[in-house]
């Protein structure tokens, strides 16, 4: 009998399949993870889970740690210590955790001492850690960024942070697939950060919920692996958790010889395995789209939503044009908010901070490419007096390379500020931040109300707009500045390997300080309640607060200074920070959650869609927790803030947008209303009918009964370890390879400037 032929599948299929450790019921699977990035802000309270639960990390080799966010991109010349070079106390104190926990732990660290230090989403693919075929997850939103390399990865919460430090898996639901095709040429001045604004643009910040997007056609085809990742780190900003590129060519040559990445005969095995790795012909996808890339212009953002994007040449949107009320309303909050008159041209807007860096776009290409255009400008190109544009490497060897390239003193004798490596003013946890009013050109990838600090206004665009912004103080088309000059054309600097940077010894995890017990033994026979006590969920009763609001961030939910917290607890107050208090006064404002009787809200209703988009900040749930809110109901969700709400006991519930609304005029009048979840259903008063839900079987269980999923997962010790020993046969190059001990790539002798 011939072998049953299998369908079609799609590069995401593959993946997926490949990391299946134990289907269970109703389509959720527990998943196997390769990489694990983590950095300060999302994982103390994970570390203390394991401390609490005496759990230890079970793949040390798999996971990488680094500091990023919080810390200061002033000159590290005269660093001693972290506690003396981070002055703000409670982003010291999320430093030092960091140090404290990887030592405890046992796990590689990129410490501020390390010149391989950096943004999480750009040391992992500098040193190889980034490769084919994984899985790759961080408590990080912009996890995306790796699927640049064909590989699945996406960011995740605090509390699955904790699942995967301890058991190496996560329990998770396949999502759908959907593929963009960007076929054609690019015209002059359009870049991958133009391609992914344009994409946004079109399918808008929930466009890509519930998929995983590939990436296909010519253009990508085209890109660089740097350009690729600018494209897939922004798939989040879609509503995508993932993107992803199928590896080829390019994806191979960049690996070759990066400290972690497979050598000799595992290098042969590996790159046939990842030949494999691409949509088969005639695999189905749930959403096709496709995109011309002539129709592509040089975009920017105008709003405060990554969708609010226009050509550079466009005038600011007018609200009264647009029909939808929701939209409408959106957009004339967005206007208020920037500052803006409607039908003004954007190239009339005066920037005051240019920011070129983020995990988008602070890599050695990009910072090339914004080089280029102040060459093009001319040797008097200067920023002028009333800009500051800064520029923030994303980690010390691309700041290295830059500087063997003289990229550095490009930048500085037109009067950019030359940083330290780190996430810097993409949000401002670190001294880096705009104030109130102030508007910058970024090359970032949100543009949220107070993203970049309280008040502050961002436009988002490629780094080559962001230069030609430093260098006019306005908003402005490249294309103008370089004149006959095509972008593309190399500056005249001698260019170096970013190989000849990536020379550091490449050794073991260390050992752990303090060995706490063995996964097996502590997950053996007991019962699966959390570590941090889980509460149940079966009926809630009360009353509900009314949001009419779309696309509700979590920045929104909860700002970046509350993140600096070591605790789950203590947020109340955080809660929609900056629409509850006046940021002149300090005062309650008027917004619902400070009015009674909504104060006491357990209910949020939110009638517009997109609820808890963009960072996977676990804080956003742990605020509405602390503020008594455990059910928010919406018309959608964006995907790790649904998993983050249910992994505290919180309800996370989506209703057609209808009936939100309905819900959402109940609450006005101040009804009480009755989530059950034992009947899945909620109840009104005043005899109305019931409004019937389904939900997840195995998260409706977990809610009813309060049940962890960490212990769950502790009890398939076996089908684990099964896993792990196939893996180890058919992909020995996953086994934190790089991390045994090899012999470091020898060390060229790099030639420090360039001459001029
Ligand atoms: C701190 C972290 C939770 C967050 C994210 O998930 O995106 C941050 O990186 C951001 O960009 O807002
Ligand atoms: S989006 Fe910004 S803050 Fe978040 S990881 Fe990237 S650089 Fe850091």
């Amino acid at each position: 009998m011939p072998a049953p032929i299998s369908p079609p599948r799609t590069l995401y299929d593959k993946i997926w399949d490949d990391h299946v450790v134990e289907e269970m019921e109703d389509g959720l699977a527990l998943i196997y993870i390769d990489r694990h990035l983590v950095h300060e802000v999302t994982s103390p309270q994970a570390f203390e889970g394991l401390r609490n639960a005496g759990r230890r990390v079970r793949r040390p080799d798999c996971t990488l740690a680094t500091v990023d966010h919080n810390i200061p991109t002033v000159s590290r010349d005269n660093f001693k210590s972290v506690d003396t070079f981070v002055t703000e106390p409670d982003s010291r104190a999320q430093c030092l955790a960091v140090e404290e926990n990887v030592k405890e732990f046992g796990l590689t660290y990129f410490g501020l001492k390390d010149r391989r230090q950096g943004i999480v989403h750009v040391i992992g693919p500098e040193q190889g850690f980034t490769l084919p075929g994984i899985t790759c997850v961080c408590g990080d939103s912009h996890t995306s960024t790796h699927g640049a390399f064909g590989s699945l990865a996406f960011g995740i919460g605090t509390s699955e942070v904790e699942h995967v430090l301890a058991t190496q898996t996560l329990l998770q639901r396949k999502g759908k697939n959907m593929r963009i095709t960007v076929d054609g040429e690019l015209t002059e001045g359009v870049t991958s950060k133009d391609v992914i604004l344009h994409i946004i643009g079109l399918i808008g910040t929930a466009g890509g919920t519930g998929h995983v997007i590939e990436y296909a056609g010519s253009v990508f085809r085209s890109f660089s692996m740097e350009a690729r990742m600018s494209v897939c780190n922004m798939s989040i900003e879609a509503g995508a958790r993932a993107g992803m590129i199928a590896p080829d060519e390019v994806t191979f040559e960049y690996l070759r010889n990066r400290p972690l990445a497979p050598k000799g005969e595992l290098w042969d095995r590996a790159e046939a395995y990842w030949r494999t790795l691409k949509s088969d012909e005639g695999a189905c996808f749930d959403i096709e789209i496709h995109i011309d890339a002539a129709d592509i212009p040089p975009t920017i953002t105008w709003g405060t939503s990554p969708q609010d994007v226009a050509p550079i040449t466009a005038t600011v949107p007018d609200p009264t044009t647009i029909t939808d009320p929701g939209k409408r309303a959106a957009a004339e909050r967005a206007l208020a908010y920037m500052g803006l008159q409607p039908n003004i041209p954007l190239q009339d807007i005066s920037v005051d901070k240019v920011f070129i860096g983020s995990c988008t776009n602070s890599r050695i290409e990009d910072l090339r490419s914004a080089v280029r255009v102040i060459l093009a400008a001319g040797p008097n190109a200067q920023v002028p007096q009333n800009v500051h544009a800064m520029v923030v490497p994303g980690s010390g060897l691309v700041k290295q390379h830059a500087e063997a390239e003289g990229i550095d003193v490009i930048f500085k004798r037109a009067g950019f500020d030359w940083r330290e490596a780190g996430c810097s003013m993409c949000l401002g946890m670190n001294p880096d931040q705009l104030a109130s009013g102030q508007r910058c050109a970024s090359t970032s990838n949100r543009n949220f109300e107070g993203r970049q600090g309280a008040g502050g206004r961002t436009h988002l665009m490629s780094p080559a707009m962001a230069a030609a912004a430093a260098l006019t103080g306005k908003l402005t088309d490249v294309r103008k500045f370089l004149g006959a000059n095509n972008i593309t054309e190399a500056p005249k600097v001698k260019l170096t390997s970013a190989l000849e940077f990536l020379t550091d010894p490449v050794l073991p995890p260390p050992e752990p300080q303090r060995p706490t017990h063995t996964t097996a033994s502590s997950g053996a026979g007991t019962e699966a309640s959390s570590t941090s006590g889980v509460p149940k969920f079966v009926v809630l009763k009360g009353v509900a607060a009314p949001l009419h609001l779309s696309n509700v961030d979590t920045d929104m939910i909860i700002p970046k200074q509350f993140l600096k917290t070591l605790k789950r607890t203590g947020l109340s107050n955080a809660l929609f920070f900056a629409l509850r208090f006046d940021p002149k006064t300090g005062e309650k404002t008027d917004f619902v959650l400070n009015r009674s009787p909504y104060n006491r809200a357990n209910i949020l209703v939110c009638d517009g869609p997109n609820f808890g988009c963009g960072s996977s900040r676990e804080h956003a749930a742990w605020s509405l927790n602390d503020f008594g809110i455990r059910c928010v109901i919406a018309p959608s969700f964006g995907e790790i803030f649904r998993s983050n709400a249910m992994q505290n006991g919180m309800l996370p519930l989506p209703l057609p947008a209808d009936v939100c609304k309905e819900l959402a005029a109940d609450a006005e009048a101040g009804v009480e209303l009755e989530v059950d979840l034992e009947k899945q259903e909620v109840r009104r008063p005043d005899g109305k009918p019931a409004i019937p839900f389904s939900t997840d079987p195995f998260r409706r269980h977990c809610l009813l009964n309060g049940l962890d999923d960490i212990a769950l997962t502790l009890r398939k010790e076996e089908s684990i370890s099964t896993f792990e020993q196939r893996r180890t046969a058919d992909w020995p190059w996953l086994d934190g390879f790089g991390y045994k001990g090899r012999i470091p790539v020898s060390a060229p002798k790099i030639n420090r400037k360039t001459e001029w």
